[in-house]
């Protein structure tokens, strides 16, 4: 069998490094739930701890690999992204990539790795997208798909979330993080709206680069992710675009107020210009203030959000996207002001509704100490004048989700990722 260069690395690195071993040849999907102690990694850029990274690089270095320069570069590329102490050694979160660590990645190979890495788990749950196409002319140009996803904070669902049905091996960063990167690679979006992400430096800003997009990450400046030991930083809002598609025009980072007090919440915005279409667009994330009790916050903070996004938009001159975790159900105020806002938005998701003017019943479900918590809290709004929802992707039914709710060793968050092509509606 015919083994790449990398791939004969890796096997090199498994004889350094006993009982990290994949099997050779395509990893097998197990149905049945994971055993406790899941085998680990056998891919060198999947590898988080910096120590077994470290060893990949000394394998190549010390063995004869017949790879060629540009291979060492992404060995050492590896290692340093892969480095989990980057972020703790440099506390201001200020790790600048150097271009020899952005060699782009082939997203299959990554998939690939991704799924070595979880063989042992069971397999992904399938979504469809559901065609919502109204009659009439549709743009010729090709849809722009967003993703809106809150991740689930690393260092919260380990230390704060209290998901008790949820066993901590499913929450290892190693193989969890392999799921998130794998849905991601399988709907491909152009634009990906993230929340709760306390791995931008060590693992989705080198990774996301390398696939193509460029990012911006804005943290909470009170993060409770630090209140849990042996956390990787702050979380934040993370908004990523692929380069190739979209050109920035602006970007702004707000800290959201409430009755004008600043919060601990964040929101990113951006115009991009299509490089197909030439038509600009504003696309914003945010996760508004959790809990029962801080409905009146929420709903100040979305007021502020709106303030912000009226004057990005020019007054709804340019379109706009807002993905986010609002934690707010569809009958709270801030939910109605946003559908009432003169930007004149819709939430995407809706149309998945038999009427179209319903949310779906859930958008996050799990199971805490105090109960089962299934609400409807992530949203995808847009501009209803100027652009038309395509397709959406289905959410995951009770069933797939299983018993023991979310997260779980085959879903890798509390909430589900939602997914929408958008394309502009042909100007008047
Ligand atoms: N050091 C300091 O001076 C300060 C520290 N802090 C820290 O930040 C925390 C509050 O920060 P804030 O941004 O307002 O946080 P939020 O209340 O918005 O919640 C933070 C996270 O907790 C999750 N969450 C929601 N409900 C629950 C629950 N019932 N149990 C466990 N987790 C839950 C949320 O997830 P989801 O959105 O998915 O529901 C959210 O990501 C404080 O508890 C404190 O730890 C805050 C301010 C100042
Ligand atoms: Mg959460």
């Amino acid at each position: 069998m015919y083994q790449s260069p990398r791939r004969l690395c890796s096997a090199l690195l498994q004889r350094d490094a006993p009982g990290l071993r994949r099997p050779p040849g395509p990893p097998p999907r197990r149905r049945s739930p994971a055993p406790p102690a899941a085998p680990r990694l056998a891919s060198p850029r999947l590898l988080a701890a910096a120590s077994a990274a470290r060893s990949v690089a000394r394998s190549c270095s010390r063995t004869a690999c017949p790879m060629g320069s540009g291979t060492s570069r992404l060995y050492s590329a590896l290692t340093k992204t892969l480095d989990g102490s980057s972020a703790s050694q440099h506390p201001e979160y200020l790790v600048a990539p150097d271009r020899e660590h952005l060699e782009p990645i082939d997203p299959k190979e990554l998939l690939e790795e991704c799924r070595a890495v979880l063989h042992t788990r069971p397999p992904r749950f399938q979504r469809g997208f559901v065609d919502l196409r109204a009659d009439g002319p549709s743009s010729s140009h090709a849809p722009i798909r967003v993703m809106q996803w809150n991740i689930l904070a690393q260092a919260l669902g380990e230390g704060k979330d209290n998901f008790v049905q949820c066993p901590l091996e499913a929450l290892k960063w190693e193989e969890r993080k392999c799921l998130i990167l794998e849905e991601i690679l399988a709907y491909q979006p152009d634009i990906l709206c993230l929340q709760e992400v306390d791995h931008y430096f060590d693992t989705f800003h080198p990774l996301l680069s390398r696939l193509g997009y460029q990012g911006t990450f804005f943290p909470k400046p009170w993060s409770p992710c630090l209140d849990v030991e042996h956390n990787n930083g702050p979380d934040g809002c993370a908004l990523f675009f692929l380069q190739n598609r979209f050109k920035l025009v602006s970007s702004a980072n707000i800290r959201l107020t409430a009755m004008t007090l600043k919060t601990n919440q964040v929101a990113i915005a951006q115009t991009l210009e299509c490089k197909e279409s030439s038509r600009q667009f504003c696309i914003a994330v945010t996760h508004l203030k959790a809990r029962t009790g801080w409905e009146r916050f929420r709903s100040a903070q979305g007021c502020d959000l709106l303030q912000n996004l009226q004057s990005i938009t020019q007054g709804a001159k340019i379109p706009l996207i807002v993905c986010g975790d609002f934690n707010a159900e569809p009958t709270e105020e801030v939910y109605r002001h946003f559908a009432s806002s003169s930007l004149n938005l819709n939430s995407a998701y809706k149309l998945l509704s038999a009427d179209g003017q319903s949310e779906p019943p859930y958008t996050t479900w799990k199971i805490r100490t105090s109960g089962e918590c299934r609400h409807t809290l992530d949203y995808i709004w847009y501009s209803r004048h100027a652009l038309s929802v395509r397709s959406a992707l289905d959410l995951l039914t009770e069933e797939q989700i299983g018993p023991n709710r979310l997260p779980s060793f085959n879903y890798p968050s509390d909430h589900l990722s939602l997914v929408c092509d958008f394309s502009f509606n042909e100007e008047r």
